[in-house]
């Protein structure tokens, strides 16, 4: 490599992983792998070592990759959060190991702890109570994100009661992460709405504990690992010391950890968790190892980005070769299709893979796949494998390219595909068996009618024998029919019955989550039967106030206009409003608190700092006053939030509504 070649990868190196780490903190994104972006940032320090004059001010090699957003206050942090240095080789440990030796003898322990894949947080205490939670941000600065952390179960409050050895104030630092299991769960819940699946449970805790909405957060069951001590003359001397402190305080330790006496007893610990680490209910992507004694750690010191005390030893994704035997197709509650690819049975990472998750149809196009192929596979942090790429040297000479399917495998209909959208969907939305049996189990689940006792065996045969074709349907079913169905007795069948007249009292809220408009999750639901209160509020809203509704956007607003306009879709609410089902929020009737705004005339549209919209509505209604759906002549006030369409506040001006904000709203009561 000449010098301006050298100097010119440098330059390209740069720029490629600084973007890389744009999309991975600030978007939650991982374009390439990690261990593709870790050989990146290797072959840039190794050049930037061999030819120091052409590195960049800005090189990703000099500091923490992350950055701080707009939509967090900022908080300093009181000591930087540094990231480690990493390595996938025995011998760079090796020489890890060698180098604290010539630094400070022979005389120290290593502590070893599993490398836990989320997002790193620093939380401070100050009389024994929660003050602040911040993310690692650039590592001089994060984003406070406080509200969020307090929703995770396993951060404690109040740690008052635990002890009284609290000091006034210290920080821990953990590792937040979204557990398999939440993952999964959150996953199918988007696959259910029709919404993009997320990457990996990394990508989804660091998304999640981003987001502007703590109800939202709580809901993702987030999990944190605590794994440093800091504070002000505090009395421990080595790390295990501290770790077992934050234990006694009823932090969250993950009991993986171990002492090491030297380097050998850390590659036992390296190849006892190697596979271990996937029986963990989280994702782990290597070992972190510690020197162990305080002072020690002082010794050593630290870079720029990095403690020299400490390091972390990667785990390469286990990897296998297989045979593909066929893809199968699934078609979900949305009409989306999705591809699975089925293998020939192969050990990986200590359990026996049958399948892979090929994602779309780009994704078998990327991979240039064809019939009988030998593919890679790998396992990283999620259960199902995915697969990297084909062994060409196995390929058959005649093996034909794979063709995605043209045409739904359940119906027939020829696939569609919206534009800029990865998946091809089956557009026979009322006939197609798989959507409207995942329509129905939709309908019926726990969140939306909560209708129990209706096994998917039972839907089976409801739909085969015609006895049901939309959810609506069940609620015309009636009891000798059921006894008609195979292996129905008398008690189930009355069960179901039951159940089904039960579900008529399910909240608003539920229905609307039940009805399945694409994109509309049960918390979307929520949020839009708190605004409108009522089905045909919603049937009337125009675009603009759709978009008004706190965490409502395009996507949303456009999906649930596009459902509305349907007219099978007004047969269908029409039915379910025949049934009895609840199609407004039943209210409280609200308490009157005064007359002062008797007669007058209000339209609340945006976001409010102070009051959630229904919150407004109570406190309009209880003060005499009475709430419009839309902008009139009539109209007396337009209770104007942030985020108010542009053209409702025309609108409005044109017809010499008063514009009130709302602290002029609050002033008036
Ligand atoms: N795929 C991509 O596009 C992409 C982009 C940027 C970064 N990355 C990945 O992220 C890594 C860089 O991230 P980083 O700077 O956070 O460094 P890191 O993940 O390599 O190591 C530091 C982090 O490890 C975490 N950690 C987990 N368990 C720990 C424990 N027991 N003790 C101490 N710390 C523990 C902490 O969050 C800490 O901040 C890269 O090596 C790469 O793998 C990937
Ligand atoms: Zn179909």
């Amino acid at each position: 490599m000449t010098e301006s070649q050298a100097q010119e990868r440098i330059s390209q190196l740069t720029d490629l992983i600084n973007h890389y780490n744009y999309q991975y903190y600030q978007n939650s994104l991982s374009e390439i792998s990690d261990y593709e972006f870790d050989m990146l940032l290797e072959e840039l320090i190794r050049l930037e070592a061999q030819y120091p004059q052409f590195r960049h001010p800005y090189s990703p090699t000099q500091r923490v990759g992350g950055t701080i957003t707009k939509q967090f206050a900022t908080v300093i942090h009181k000591y930087p959060m540094l990231s480690l240095g990493n390595t996938y080789s025995e011998a760079d440990l090796q020489e890890f190991d060698a180098r604290i030796k010539r630094l400070i003898g022979n005389d120290f322990e290593y502590f070893c702890e599993l490398k836990f894949d989320g997002v790193a947080v620093s939380l401070t205490y100050k009389n024994g109570l929660l003050h602040t939670g911040a993310t690692r941000g650039d590592g001089v600065r994060g984003d406070d994100i406080t509200n969020n952390a307090r929703t995770i179960r396993s951060i404690p409050l109040d740690i008052r009661t635990r002890a009284n050895d609290i000091p006034e104030e210290f920080e821990v630092r953990g590792e937040v992460f979204m557990p398999f299991e939440s993952f999964q769960r959150l996953n199918k819940e988007r696959e259910d709405i029709g919404e993009a699946l997320l990457a990996n449970p990394r990508n989804a805790a660091s998304g999640t504990l981003k987001m502007q909405d703590s109800g939202v957060v709580a809901k993702r069951n987030l999990d944190c690992y605590m794994y440093f001590l800091l504070g002000d003359n505090l009395p421990y001397q080595t790390h295990e010391e501290s770790v077992k402190q934050m234990e006694k305080w009823g932090f969250h330790v993950s009991r993986t950890y171990r002492k090491c006496p030297n380097i050998d007893e850390v590659f036992q610990y390296i190849r006892d968790w190697e596979t271990e680490r996937f029986k963990l209910p989280l994702g782990t992507d290597g070992i972190v190892i510690k020197v162990n004694n305080f002072s020690q750690q002082e010794e050593l010191g630290y870079t720029a980005k990095s403690p020299r005390w400490a390091i972390a030893y990667k785990y390469k994704a286990e990897a296998s070769v297989t045979q593909l035997q066929s893809i199968l197709y699934n078609v979900g509650r949305t009409g989306a299709v999705t591809p699975v690819a089925m293998l020939s049975p192969v050990l990986l990472a200590g359990t026996t893979v049958k399948r892979a998750t090929l994602h779309n149809a780009n994704e078998i196009e990327r991979l240039g796949l064809h019939e009988g192929d030998y593919v890679f596979i790998e396992k990283g942090g999620e259960i199902i494998p995915k697969i990297t790429g084909v062994d060409l040297s196995k390929r058959q000479p005649d093996s034909k390219v794979i063709q995605y399917l043209t045409h739904c495998p359940a119906c027939g209909t020829q696939l569609v595909r919206q534009e800029g959208e990865a998946a091809y969907y089956c557009p026979n939305e009322r006939s197609c068996p798989p959507q409207t049996k995942a329509k129905i189990e939709h309908f019926i689940q726990r969140r939306a009618m909560n209708i129990e006792n209706l096994g998917p065996e039972t839907i089976d045969q409801l739909l085969q024998k015609g006895l049901i074709r939309t959810p609506a349907d069940l609620y015309s079913l009636q009891y000798e029919q059921l006894l008609t169905l195979e292996r129905m007795g008398p008690k189930s069948a009355k069960n179901i019955i039951e159940g089904i007249e039960q579900s008529k009292k399910a909240p608003f809220k539920n229905v609307l989550f039940a009805i399945g408009i694409r994109f509309v999750g049960a918390t979307v639901a929520e949020k839009l039967a708190a605004y409108f209160g009522s089905i045909e509020a919603m049937q009337q809203a125009s675009f603009e106030e759709l978009l008004a509704v706190p965490e409502i956007g395009e996507r949303i607003a456009n999906s649930i206009g596009q459902f509305f306009a349907d007219p099978a879709n007004k047969q269908y609410i029409e039915q379910l409003k025949q049934a009895g089902l609840q199609l407004q929020s039943d209210k409280q009737p609200v308490e009157k608190e005064s007359t002062k705004l008797a007669g007058k005339t209000f339209v609340i549209s945006g976001v409010f700092v102070n009051y959630e919209r229904d919150q407004l509505r109570d406190k309009i209604e209880a003060n005499g006053g009475r709430v419009l759906s839309g902008i009139s002549g009539k109209l007396d006030f337009l209770l104007a939030g942030d985020k108010l369409g542009p053209s409702k506040l025309e609108k409005a001006q044109k017809l010499g509504v008063t514009i009130l904000s709302e602290q002029e709203f609050e002033k008036m009561l």
